[in-house]
Protein backbone atom coordinates (compact mmCIF):
# COMPACT_ATOMS: atom_id res chain seq x y z
CA UNK A 1 0.00 0.00 0.00
CA UNK A 2 1.59 3.51 -1.06
CA UNK A 3 1.41 5.19 2.68
CA UNK A 4 2.69 7.99 1.11
CA UNK A 5 -0.74 9.01 -0.74
CA UNK A 6 -3.25 6.83 1.79
CA UNK A 7 -6.02 7.34 -0.79
CA UNK A 8 -6.87 3.92 0.24
CA UNK A 9 -7.64 5.16 3.52
CA UNK A 10 -9.54 8.30 2.92
CA UNK A 11 -11.45 6.28 0.21
CA UNK A 12 -12.22 3.47 2.70
CA UNK A 13 -13.37 5.54 5.43
CA UNK A 14 -15.75 7.76 2.93
CA UNK A 15 -17.12 4.23 1.83
CA UNK A 16 -18.03 2.91 5.11
CA UNK A 17 -19.39 5.93 6.74
CA UNK A 18 -21.94 6.46 3.44
CA UNK A 19 -22.88 2.54 4.51
CA UNK A 20 -23.27 3.31 8.22
CA UNK A 21 -25.19 6.57 7.67
CA UNK A 22 -27.46 4.03 5.01
CA UNK A 23 -27.42 1.11 7.98
CA UNK A 24 -28.93 3.20 10.37
CA UNK A 25 -31.59 4.99 8.73
CA UNK A 26 -32.64 1.52 7.13
CA UNK A 27 -32.84 0.27 11.25
CA UNK A 28 -35.39 2.96 11.77
CA UNK A 29 -37.26 2.14 8.77
CA UNK A 30 -36.77 -1.63 8.14
CA UNK A 31 -39.92 -3.58 7.86
CA UNK A 32 -40.34 -7.85 8.15
CA UNK A 33 -40.45 -8.79 4.59
CA UNK A 34 -37.32 -6.73 4.29
CA UNK A 35 -34.76 -9.62 5.24
CA UNK A 36 -34.21 -12.85 3.23
CA UNK A 37 -32.67 -16.05 4.95
CA UNK A 38 -30.01 -17.34 3.20
CA UNK A 39 -29.06 -21.05 2.72
CA UNK A 40 -27.32 -21.23 6.23
CA UNK A 41 -30.14 -19.78 8.06
CA UNK A 42 -28.45 -16.41 8.76
CA UNK A 43 -30.48 -13.26 8.31
CA UNK A 44 -29.41 -10.87 5.49
CA UNK A 45 -31.45 -7.80 5.22
CA UNK A 46 -31.60 -4.35 2.31
CA UNK A 47 -29.15 -3.16 4.52
CA UNK A 48 -26.44 -5.46 3.65
CA UNK A 49 -27.33 -5.41 0.33
CA UNK A 50 -27.12 -2.11 -0.07
CA UNK A 51 -24.09 -1.32 2.11
CA UNK A 52 -21.67 -3.81 -0.30
CA UNK A 53 -23.45 -2.19 -3.13
CA UNK A 54 -22.23 1.05 -2.07
CA UNK A 55 -18.97 0.11 -1.29
CA UNK A 56 -18.38 -2.17 -3.95
CA UNK A 57 -19.02 1.02 -5.78
CA UNK A 58 -16.77 3.46 -4.20
CA UNK A 59 -13.88 0.67 -4.51
CA UNK A 60 -15.26 0.05 -8.37
CA UNK A 61 -14.93 3.33 -9.32
CA UNK A 62 -11.47 4.31 -7.27
CA UNK A 63 -9.27 0.91 -7.57
CA UNK A 64 -10.94 -0.70 -10.36
CA UNK A 65 -8.49 -3.45 -10.68
CA UNK A 66 -8.69 -4.27 -6.96
CA UNK A 67 -10.71 -7.70 -6.52
CA UNK A 68 -13.43 -7.49 -3.63
CA UNK A 69 -14.13 -10.66 -1.14
CA UNK A 70 -17.68 -9.55 -0.11
CA UNK A 71 -20.33 -11.89 2.12
CA UNK A 72 -23.54 -10.79 -0.23
CA UNK A 73 -23.95 -11.88 -3.53
CA UNK A 74 -27.18 -10.84 -5.75
CA UNK A 75 -28.03 -14.44 -6.51
CA UNK A 76 -31.49 -14.20 -4.59
CA UNK A 77 -32.09 -10.59 -5.49
CA UNK A 78 -32.07 -11.45 -9.19
CA UNK A 79 -35.32 -13.42 -8.52
CA UNK A 80 -38.40 -13.03 -10.03
CA UNK A 81 -40.33 -13.05 -6.38
CA UNK A 82 -37.44 -10.15 -5.09
CA UNK A 83 -38.80 -7.35 -7.26
CA UNK A 84 -39.69 -5.56 -4.07
CA UNK A 85 -36.95 -5.70 -2.16
CA UNK A 86 -34.62 -5.49 -5.15
CA UNK A 87 -36.18 -1.75 -6.04
CA UNK A 88 -35.61 -0.86 -2.22
CA UNK A 89 -32.06 -1.80 -2.37
CA UNK A 90 -31.39 0.34 -5.49
CA UNK A 91 -33.08 3.59 -4.18
CA UNK A 92 -31.39 2.81 -0.68
CA UNK A 93 -27.81 2.23 -2.74
CA UNK A 94 -28.36 5.54 -4.68
CA UNK A 95 -29.68 7.45 -1.80
CA UNK A 96 -26.20 6.33 0.00
CA UNK A 97 -24.15 7.50 -3.10
CA UNK A 98 -25.50 10.43 -4.38
CA UNK A 99 -26.69 12.07 -0.71
CA UNK A 100 -24.66 15.46 0.20
CA UNK A 101 -22.68 14.73 2.95
CA UNK A 102 -19.64 17.26 2.52
CA UNK A 103 -17.59 16.71 5.63
CA UNK A 104 -13.73 16.97 3.46
CA UNK A 105 -15.04 13.88 0.76
CA UNK A 106 -13.26 14.53 -2.38
CA UNK A 107 -15.35 13.86 -5.59
CA UNK A 108 -12.70 11.53 -6.97
CA UNK A 109 -14.15 9.17 -4.48
CA UNK A 110 -16.82 7.95 -7.05
CA UNK A 111 -19.45 9.60 -4.66
CA UNK A 112 -21.70 12.49 -5.00
CA UNK A 113 -24.85 13.74 -6.94
CA UNK A 114 -23.74 12.43 -10.41
CA UNK A 115 -23.06 8.81 -9.13
CA UNK A 116 -26.49 7.11 -9.32
CA UNK A 117 -26.44 3.42 -11.13
CA UNK A 118 -28.92 1.01 -12.55
CA UNK A 119 -30.60 -1.73 -10.86
CA UNK A 120 -28.27 -4.58 -13.23
CA UNK A 121 -25.43 -2.15 -12.60
CA UNK A 122 -26.12 -2.49 -8.87
CA UNK A 123 -26.58 -5.60 -9.22
CA UNK A 124 -23.10 -7.05 -10.79
CA UNK A 125 -21.54 -4.65 -8.24
CA UNK A 126 -22.82 -6.40 -5.39
CA UNK A 127 -21.56 -9.32 -7.32
CA UNK A 128 -17.99 -7.80 -7.93
CA UNK A 129 -17.46 -9.22 -4.00
CA UNK A 130 -17.25 -12.82 -5.32
CA UNK A 131 -13.52 -13.12 -5.46
CA UNK A 132 -11.72 -16.35 -4.20
CA UNK A 133 -9.17 -14.65 -2.74
CA UNK A 134 -5.69 -16.30 -1.97
CA UNK A 135 -1.95 -15.48 -1.37
CA UNK A 136 -0.88 -13.28 -3.60
CA UNK A 137 -1.92 -9.58 -4.62
CA UNK A 138 -4.45 -6.82 -3.26
CA UNK A 139 -7.72 -7.80 -2.41
CA UNK A 140 -10.51 -5.96 -0.45
CA UNK A 141 -12.21 -7.76 2.19
CA UNK A 142 -15.79 -6.82 3.09
CA UNK A 143 -18.69 -7.79 5.34
CA UNK A 144 -21.41 -4.63 4.51
CA UNK A 145 -23.38 -5.35 7.77
CA UNK A 146 -21.19 -7.98 10.38
CA UNK A 147 -23.77 -8.89 13.31
CA UNK A 148 -26.53 -8.75 11.13
CA UNK A 149 -28.29 -10.29 14.07
CA UNK A 150 -27.33 -7.30 16.22
CA UNK A 151 -28.54 -5.03 13.73
CA UNK A 152 -31.84 -6.56 13.54
CA UNK A 153 -31.91 -6.42 17.54
CA UNK A 154 -31.27 -2.22 17.73
CA UNK A 155 -27.65 -3.59 19.35
CA UNK A 156 -24.07 -3.61 18.00
CA UNK A 157 -23.25 -3.75 14.45
CA UNK A 158 -20.38 -3.30 12.34
CA UNK A 159 -19.56 -2.18 8.65
CA UNK A 160 -16.02 -3.73 7.98
CA UNK A 161 -13.67 -2.92 5.47
CA UNK A 162 -9.81 -4.53 5.28
CA UNK A 163 -7.41 -3.78 2.26
CA UNK A 164 -4.94 -7.22 2.07
CA UNK A 165 -1.90 -7.43 0.58
CA UNK A 166 -0.09 -10.63 -0.18
CA UNK A 167 -2.34 -12.42 2.76
CA UNK A 168 -1.17 -9.18 5.22
CA UNK A 169 -3.93 -6.82 6.44
CA UNK A 170 -2.64 -3.47 5.26
CA UNK A 171 -5.65 -1.60 6.29
CA UNK A 172 -8.53 -1.52 8.61
CA UNK A 173 -11.48 0.24 8.88
CA UNK A 174 -14.52 0.00 11.24
CA UNK A 175 -17.67 1.20 11.33
CA UNK A 176 -19.56 1.10 14.38
CA UNK A 177 -22.56 3.48 14.74
CA UNK A 178 -24.37 2.17 17.69
CA UNK A 179 -20.99 2.14 19.62
CA UNK A 180 -21.10 5.15 22.30
CA UNK A 181 -17.97 7.18 21.77
CA UNK A 182 -16.67 6.55 24.84
CA UNK A 183 -17.57 3.33 26.88
CA UNK A 184 -17.45 4.93 30.34
CA UNK A 185 -20.39 7.34 28.63
CA UNK A 186 -22.10 4.47 27.62
CA UNK A 187 -26.01 6.67 27.37
CA UNK A 188 -23.47 9.40 25.68
CA UNK A 189 -23.34 9.70 21.70
CA UNK A 190 -23.12 7.34 19.68
CA UNK A 191 -21.25 6.14 16.28
CA UNK A 192 -17.66 5.79 15.84
CA UNK A 193 -15.35 4.92 12.97
CA UNK A 194 -12.11 3.04 13.72
CA UNK A 195 -8.86 2.87 11.60
CA UNK A 196 -5.43 1.12 11.91
CA UNK A 197 -2.93 1.47 8.98
CA UNK A 198 -0.36 -1.12 9.16
CA UNK A 199 3.06 0.67 11.02
CA UNK A 200 1.00 3.29 11.79
CA UNK A 201 -1.60 2.68 14.55
CA UNK A 202 -4.61 2.64 15.61
CA UNK A 203 -7.30 5.22 15.57
CA UNK A 204 -11.00 5.84 16.67
CA UNK A 205 -12.90 8.98 14.40
CA UNK A 206 -16.45 10.14 15.08
CA UNK A 207 -18.73 8.77 12.57
CA UNK A 208 -20.42 12.25 11.85
CA UNK A 209 -17.67 14.00 10.80
CA UNK A 210 -14.29 11.87 10.00
CA UNK A 211 -12.71 14.23 7.92
CA UNK A 212 -12.20 17.22 9.55
CA UNK A 213 -11.52 15.31 13.00
CA UNK A 214 -8.60 14.54 14.61
CA UNK A 215 -7.86 11.12 14.76
CA UNK A 216 -7.90 9.91 18.39
CA UNK A 217 -5.23 7.41 19.01
CA UNK A 218 -5.98 3.91 21.03
CA UNK A 219 -4.36 1.61 22.55
CA UNK A 220 -4.78 -1.37 24.79
CA UNK A 221 -4.38 -0.44 28.76
CA UNK A 222 -2.56 -2.34 31.29
CA UNK A 223 -5.55 -4.72 33.18
CA UNK A 224 -5.04 -6.06 36.38
CA UNK A 225 -6.89 -9.10 37.66
CA UNK A 226 -10.19 -6.93 38.73
CA UNK A 227 -10.55 -4.93 35.63
CA UNK A 228 -9.46 -7.72 32.88
CA UNK A 229 -12.72 -9.70 31.92
CA UNK A 230 -14.05 -10.95 28.66
CA UNK A 231 -15.15 -9.85 25.39
CA UNK A 232 -17.56 -12.79 23.53
CA UNK A 233 -20.53 -13.02 21.16
CA UNK A 234 -24.04 -12.71 22.07
CA UNK A 235 -25.41 -15.53 19.58
CA UNK A 236 -24.41 -19.32 21.31
CA UNK A 237 -24.55 -20.73 18.02
CA UNK A 238 -21.32 -18.36 17.18
CA UNK A 239 -18.50 -19.47 19.78
CA UNK A 240 -18.79 -21.96 22.64
CA UNK A 241 -19.20 -19.67 25.76
CA UNK A 242 -18.86 -22.51 27.85
CA UNK A 243 -15.24 -22.77 27.13
CA UNK A 244 -14.74 -18.97 27.94
CA UNK A 245 -16.14 -19.67 31.01
CA UNK A 246 -13.73 -21.93 32.06
CA UNK A 247 -11.16 -19.79 30.38
CA UNK A 248 -11.83 -16.79 32.80
CA UNK A 249 -12.48 -19.06 35.91
CA UNK A 250 -8.54 -20.76 35.19
CA UNK A 251 -7.08 -17.04 34.79
CA UNK A 252 -9.09 -15.99 37.99
CA UNK A 253 -11.10 -13.27 36.29
CA UNK A 254 -14.05 -11.99 38.45
CA UNK A 255 -15.00 -9.41 36.18
CA UNK A 256 -18.20 -10.10 34.05
CA UNK A 257 -17.69 -10.86 30.06
CA UNK A 258 -19.11 -8.01 27.89
CA UNK A 259 -21.19 -9.68 25.55
CA UNK A 260 -21.75 -7.66 22.12
CA UNK A 261 -22.22 -8.43 18.55
CA UNK A 262 -19.82 -8.54 15.42
CA UNK A 263 -15.88 -6.63 14.93
CA UNK A 264 -17.09 -3.78 17.45
CA UNK A 265 -15.45 -6.66 20.28
CA UNK A 266 -12.13 -5.90 18.37
CA UNK A 267 -12.99 -1.94 18.42
CA UNK A 268 -13.45 -2.39 22.21
CA UNK A 269 -10.65 -4.41 23.17
CA UNK A 270 -8.36 -2.07 21.14
CA UNK A 271 -9.14 0.95 23.32
CA UNK A 272 -9.57 -0.86 26.64
CA UNK A 273 -13.45 -1.49 27.16
CA UNK A 274 -12.65 -5.16 27.47
CA UNK A 275 -9.21 -7.44 28.15
CA UNK A 276 -9.76 -10.14 25.52
CA UNK A 277 -11.62 -10.97 22.59
CA UNK A 278 -12.48 -14.66 23.20
CA UNK A 279 -13.94 -16.76 20.26
CA UNK A 280 -13.58 -20.95 20.11
CA UNK A 281 -15.09 -23.08 17.48
CA UNK A 282 -18.59 -24.63 18.54
CA UNK A 283 -17.58 -27.95 16.90
CA UNK A 284 -20.18 -27.73 13.89
CA UNK A 285 -17.63 -27.40 11.50
CA UNK A 286 -18.32 -23.45 10.91
CA UNK A 287 -15.05 -21.92 8.71
CA UNK A 288 -14.69 -18.26 9.89
CA UNK A 289 -14.94 -15.61 7.18
CA UNK A 290 -11.88 -13.77 5.86
CA UNK A 291 -13.99 -10.11 6.46
CA UNK A 292 -15.46 -10.98 9.98
CA UNK A 293 -11.33 -10.65 11.49
CA UNK A 294 -9.18 -8.90 8.67
CA UNK A 295 -10.03 -5.36 9.47
CA UNK A 296 -10.41 -6.12 13.69
CA UNK A 297 -7.35 -8.17 13.70
CA UNK A 298 -5.05 -5.17 12.51
CA UNK A 299 -7.05 -2.59 14.82
CA UNK A 300 -5.93 -4.58 17.90
CA UNK A 301 -2.13 -5.11 16.51
CA UNK A 302 -1.79 -1.97 15.86
CA UNK A 303 -3.17 -1.10 19.57
CA UNK A 304 -0.48 -3.21 20.66
CA UNK A 305 -2.01 -6.43 20.99
CA UNK A 306 -1.63 -9.95 19.53
CA UNK A 307 -4.03 -12.13 17.48
CA UNK A 308 -3.32 -15.73 16.79
CA UNK A 309 -5.91 -18.84 16.74
CA UNK A 310 -6.37 -21.04 19.85
CA UNK A 311 -2.40 -22.77 19.03
CA UNK A 312 -0.80 -19.89 19.13
CA UNK A 313 -0.61 -19.35 15.51
CA UNK A 314 -1.59 -16.40 13.53
CA UNK A 315 -4.98 -16.11 11.62
CA UNK A 316 -3.88 -16.63 7.81
CA UNK A 317 -5.43 -14.49 5.31
CA UNK A 318 -4.54 -16.19 2.60
CA UNK A 319 -6.70 -19.18 2.42
CA UNK A 320 -9.10 -18.14 0.22
CA UNK A 321 -12.59 -16.64 1.17
CA UNK A 322 -12.44 -18.39 5.05
CA UNK A 323 -9.89 -18.53 7.67
CA UNK A 324 -9.34 -22.84 6.65
CA UNK A 325 -9.93 -24.88 9.71
CA UNK A 326 -11.42 -22.90 12.44
CA UNK A 327 -9.22 -23.25 14.90
CA UNK A 328 -10.67 -19.86 16.96
CA UNK A 329 -9.48 -16.89 17.74
CA UNK A 330 -7.41 -14.96 20.90
CA UNK A 331 -7.25 -11.67 20.80
CA UNK A 332 -5.50 -9.37 23.70
CA UNK A 333 -2.99 -7.27 25.31
CA UNK A 334 0.71 -8.88 24.53
CA UNK A 335 1.22 -10.04 28.53
CA UNK A 336 -2.46 -11.04 28.56
CA UNK A 337 -2.28 -12.77 25.77
CA UNK A 338 -0.05 -14.95 26.50
CA UNK A 339 -1.51 -16.02 30.19
CA UNK A 340 -4.69 -16.72 27.67
CA UNK A 341 -3.46 -18.91 25.25
CA UNK A 342 -1.50 -20.97 28.29
CA UNK A 343 -5.11 -20.94 29.90
CA UNK A 344 -6.88 -22.25 26.56
CA UNK A 345 -4.61 -25.05 26.42
CA UNK A 346 -5.01 -25.84 29.96
CA UNK A 347 -8.85 -26.23 29.40
CA UNK A 348 -8.57 -28.31 26.41
CA UNK A 349 -6.36 -30.58 28.25
CA UNK A 350 -9.29 -30.90 31.05
CA UNK A 351 -12.06 -31.12 28.19
CA UNK A 352 -9.82 -34.04 26.68
CA UNK A 353 -9.35 -35.86 29.55
CA UNK A 354 -12.60 -35.89 30.99
CA UNK A 355 -13.83 -37.66 27.61
N1 LIG B 1 -21.66 -21.01 13.54
C1 LIG B 1 -20.97 -19.88 13.54
N2 LIG B 1 -19.79 -19.81 14.21
C2 LIG B 1 -19.10 -18.67 14.23
N3 LIG B 1 -19.50 -17.52 13.60
C3 LIG B 1 -20.65 -17.54 12.92
C4 LIG B 1 -21.46 -18.70 12.86
N4 LIG B 1 -22.54 -18.43 12.13
C5 LIG B 1 -22.43 -17.16 11.73
N5 LIG B 1 -21.30 -16.60 12.20
C6 LIG B 1 -20.78 -15.26 11.95
O1 LIG B 1 -20.34 -14.62 13.11
C7 LIG B 1 -20.33 -13.21 12.88
C8 LIG B 1 -20.90 -12.46 14.02
O2 LIG B 1 -20.15 -12.82 15.08
P1 LIG B 1 -20.41 -12.35 16.53
O3 LIG B 1 -20.96 -13.54 17.21
O4 LIG B 1 -19.02 -12.00 16.95
O5 LIG B 1 -21.33 -11.21 16.48
C9 LIG B 1 -21.17 -12.96 11.69
O6 LIG B 1 -20.35 -12.60 10.64
C10 LIG B 1 -21.82 -14.30 11.47
O7 LIG B 1 -22.07 -14.55 10.16
P2 LIG B 1 -23.30 -13.82 9.42
O8 LIG B 1 -22.75 -12.49 8.95
O9 LIG B 1 -23.63 -14.71 8.31
O10 LIG B 1 -24.41 -13.65 10.44
MG1 LIG C 1 -24.33 -12.39 7.30
MG1 LIG D 1 -22.37 -9.62 7.42
MG1 LIG E 1 -19.83 -10.91 9.78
Amino acid sequence: MSLTSAAEKQVAVAAVRRACVLASSVFNKLVKNETLTKDDKSPVTVADYSAQAVINTVLSRTFPDDPIVGEEDAADLRLESASTLRSRIVELANEALTADLRAGEQPTWGLGPDSAQTVEELLSTIDRGNYAGGRSGRMWALDPIDGTKGFLRGEQYAVCLALIINSRVELGVIGCPNLPVSASDPSGPRGCIFVAVRGQGAHQLPLDDPFSSTPTPISIPTFTQETLNLLESVEKAHAKLSFNEKVASNLGITRPPTRMDSQAKYCSLARGDGGVYLRMPTGVGYKEKIWDHAPGSLLVEEAGGVVSDSRGEPLDFGLGRTLGENFGVIAAGKHVHSKVLDAVKRVKEEEETSQ
